[in-house]
């Protein structure tokens, strides 16, 4: 087909310029490089697990079905819904700019802050799932491809006696010994007699001796054969913070979370600057413009996006990338069911600086149900060659979890 130059300037031109320079080339090329697949459908249902996983798919003409995981939240399935309309017809193979078009229309129409984020990641992990199937690659090829072949997991630790640190060794060695991982997290905003839900929190002496007790019993049970993480929940004080940080040094933990909120980057970076000990901040922060000035200012010692919750797979690449200009390696956050913990594996294969993916749920019992595959074994996870996530539901078991009310996909 010829092409009618005059229309190059006119808006209600029948065709993109796009399509206008690839026809000049001679290529039959349309948006998503000529692969004639559009999205028709979105929807999402919600998993009872440790947390309430919410699973989202996005169908195709060609009846290829994307499978993502937004980060749980009130609201998300109808942010999901909303945003429908903005994606049926596109190609799903677009997957920056069908992302960008999500965040433009949610800027315009409502919020982009948190759980709009959270249900666009969620969709954006079924693209990356979907366009995998369609192109029959690994998502991580979608990333770049593979600096490694299995991905670290950190298992996050819990005890009864949350501030028993013989309690907490006992299950360090549990974990280590039984379960076969070498990197763990615990706990450290347990209550020791003092209120526990209180921001800017000053701590005690006797308080930052009984954390530091916790500290020196695991590290001292598994400390040779595993490394150890220790988180806070953003409660405390800069100062006590500073203080509490400093106290750990000899124990050369794997990293102390959160100990201050984040939005403060000064505070932030005072805090970290002032102590050897690891800080590791990111989980509550959102997009890579919410990541940007804790790396920029050097706030951090480790970055840990939440995939789920942060953009999706190509923004915790885009802010690996940037946190690797600050030499700062990123441990993956992760809360979520086999799928996005699957979509945390595959950006942590395709970047350099990767440390870990988190594990929230080893007391579940049943969290591996709901795929098919085996997804963590001895503390890692292998990269799947199969196309997309290289994950598959198992929709009976998904079935069987649901949260009260909520309906398994078509
Ligand atoms: O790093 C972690 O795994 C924790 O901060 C969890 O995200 C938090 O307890 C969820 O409410
Ligand atoms: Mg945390």
């Amino acid at each position: 087909m010829g092409i009618d130059y005059s229309q190059l300037h006119d808006p209600n031109a029948e065709y993109t310029m796009r399509e206008l320079s690839a026809e000049t080339m001679g290529v039959a090329a349309k948006r998503g490089g000529g692969r004639d697949v559009e999205i028709t459908d979105i929807q999402t249902t919600m998993v009872d697990g440790n947390f309430p996983w919410t699973l989202v798919r996005v169908y195709t003409d060609a009846g290829i079905v994307g499978t993502g995981e937004a980060y749980w939240g009130a609201g998300v399935s109808e942010l999901v819904e909303r945003m429908k309309p903005f994606l049926q017809g596109e190609n799903p193979l677009d997957i920056d700019r069908l992302t960008e078009h999500m965040v433009q229309k949610m800027s315009g129409e409502g919020s982009l802050a948190g759980v709009t984020v959270t249900a666009i990641s969620g969709i954006e992990i079924a693209l990356h799932d979907l366009a995998g199937k369609i192109l029959e690659v690994p998502a991580y090829q979608l990333l770049g491809g593979k600096y490694r072949d299995e991905m670290r997991v950190y298992c996050d630790c819990h005890t009864e006696e949350e501030a028993d640190p013989i309690a907490c060794a006992d299950e360090a060695e549990r974990v280590v010994d039984e379960l076969g991982y070498d990197a763990l997290k615990f706990d450290l905003d347990v209550p020791s007699g003092h209120e526990k839900d209180r921001a800017n929190r000053h701590l005690r002496d006797v308080e930052i001796e009984h954390k530091a007790s916790i500290v020196e019993a695991v590290t001292e049970a598994v400390g040779h054969r595993a490394d150890v993480a220790f988180d806070c929940h953003w409660t405390f004080s800069a100062g006590s913070a500073k203080r509490l940080a400093e106290r750990l040094e000899e124990y050369s933990v794997w990293w102390l979370e959160d100990p201050v909120p984040p939005e403060n980057h000064d505070v932030q970076r005072e805090v970290t600057q002032s102590t050897t000990t690891p800080i590791t901040v990111g989980e509550n922060v959102y997009r890579k413009h919410g990541q940007r000035r804790l790396l920029e200012g050097q706030a951090v010692d480790i970055i840990a996006p939440d995939l789920p919750k942060v953009g999706g797979m190509r923004e915790t690449r885009k802010i690996a990338d940037l946190a690797d200009m600050y030499y700062v390696p990123v441990a993956m956050h992760n809360v979520a069911s086999p799928v996005a913990t699957m979509a945390a594996a595959h950006v942590g294969a395709a970047i350099p600086n990767s440390l870990a993916v988190e594990y929230h749920s080893y007391e579940l019992g049943w969290w591996d149900d709901l795929v098919e595959e085996t997804v963590i074994e001895e503390g890692y996870i292998d990269i799947p060659e199969e196309p997309g996530l290289g994950v598959t539901l198992d929709l009976d078991a998904v079935e069987e979890h649901l949260v009260d009310g909520a309906e398994l996909f078509d």
